[in-house]
């Protein structure tokens, strides 16, 4: 089976239109823990960098594994891993990233490209989608796409950012602990919180019920982590909660948002990274959910994105996920056209993964 697709897993921009497969050769190749599609030679998925907007056109994944069997225990690692077996105990929970899996990241990072924009932090969107452009099986479905080596690469970005952002969305699903265990950092055998980005989640109507023991705030507890800061559409915060939050040292943002004729909160992203280079953080890597991608990559926003880090992990979760597909957009004739393209595109194998890095075409 060869197709050409879009990051999301589309043929093309509409029933009727075409998608210019514009990476030739560059195939994903067969995925090494690929469901068993055992009456086809090879699997090559050509990813072309184009968010297109039609449903993914891949067959539902009803009798194949959706999620091959990660490595079950440490020994099943192999070494580059960094998570090798037998690792002194002190450190279980911390992982490394070798040099070879870090260094192509470099140019995307916030150190080697400041902002061109002095009142906005460097702004990374970084997340893991699986072949049909999913991010979980199903809303509120917590699901490994990662293998152990993208995953530790996941949280050295996060030592190399000031700040942590997702939706209220993925605080209620997963219950993350979103902060960074790479050996060194502060918490993992480095000094205080050095390297420990500050969670923050955008929650308009204070739905996150977090408590003492939210896994975030237990590794506060541990000097693990930092307490998050929660943007919030409230002007009355609910006291418990925010007494809770200044007792590990984190706080409420309350930020203006509209809302559309459903009551859904709309955030205006300018205002809120603005708010958050205000109180000190100069880099944010989003982290999702869907949601929040999403909205961030509407026209009027995708411009404050500078880095693109996607992990695109070999595997289809089928439909029904929780889908990265920006906004349907339209051409003055009211043609579909593609909602948005990379720029400056590097792709690398890490692990059964394979990680797209780029920047979002300032005339997507
Ligand atoms: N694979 C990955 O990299 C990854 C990353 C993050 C989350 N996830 C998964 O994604 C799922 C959660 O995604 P989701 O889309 O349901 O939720 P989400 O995390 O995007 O949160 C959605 C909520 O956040 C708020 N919100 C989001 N965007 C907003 C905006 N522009 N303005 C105002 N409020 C806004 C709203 O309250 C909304 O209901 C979970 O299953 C989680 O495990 C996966
Ligand atoms: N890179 C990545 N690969 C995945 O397979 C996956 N499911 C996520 N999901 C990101 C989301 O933000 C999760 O909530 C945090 O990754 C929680 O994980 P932590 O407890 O913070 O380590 N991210």
């Amino acid at each position: 089976m060869n197709v050409a697709q879009s990051p999301r897993g589309c043929a093309g921009p509409s029933r009727h239109g075409y998608l210019r497969a514009t990476l030739t050769g560059s195939t994903l190749g067969p995925p090494s823990q690929a469901p068993n599609l055992s009456n086809l030679r090879a699997t090559t998925v050509t990813c072309s960098l184009r968010h297109s907007l039609e449903r993914p056109f891949w067959p539902q994944a009803t009798d194949i594994p959706i999620i091959p069997p990660q490595a079950a225990s440490q020994s099943l690692l192999p070494k580059s891993a960094g998570l090798q077996a037998n690792m002194d105990l002190s450190k279980r929970d911390s992982m490394e990233l070798p040099e070879a899996d870090r260094a192509f990241l470099e140019t995307h990072l916030p150190s080697s490209r400041s902002t061109s924009r002095p009142d906005l932090p460097f702004t990374t969107l970084t997340f893991a989608t699986s072949l049909d452009s999913a991010l979980a099986l199903a809303p509120g479905t917590r699901t490994v796409l990662s293998g152990p080596q993208s995953k530790a690469m996941t949280h050295y970005l996060r030592s190399r950012h000031d700040g942590i952002l997702i939706g209220v969305g993925t605080a209620l699903a997963d219950d993350p602990g979103l902060n960074c265990r790479i050996a060194g950092v502060g918490g993992y055998g480095g000094q205080g919180l050095e390297g420990q980005p500050r969670p923050v989640v955008i929650d308009p109507s204070a739905r996150w019920d977090f408590s003492e023991n939210s896994k975030l705030f237990q590794l506060c507890a541990q000097g693990q982590g930092r307490a998050p800061w929660i943007v919030t559409a409230l002007q009355q915060l609910p006291a418990d909660k925010a007494g809770l939050l200044e007792k590990y040292g984190g706080k409420y943002i309350s930020l203006k948002m509209e809302t559309n004729d459903s009551g859904r909160h709309h955030i205006d992203w300018h205002d809120l990274l603005v708010t958050l280079r205000r109180n000190g953080l100069r880099s944010i890597m989003v982290e999702g959910g869907a949601q929040v991608i999403n909205s961030l990559l509407e026209p009027q926003s995708m411009s404050l994105v500078d880095s693109v880090i996607v992990t695109i992990a070999p595997t289809w979760l089928g439909q029904g996920g929780v889908v990265v597909s920006p906004a349907r957009r339209r051409d003055s004739t009211g043609t579909p056209v593609a909602a948005a393209r990379l720029t400056n595109i590097q792709w690398h194998p890490v692990g059964e993964d394979v990680v797209l890095c780029g920047q979002i075409k300032r005339d997507s």
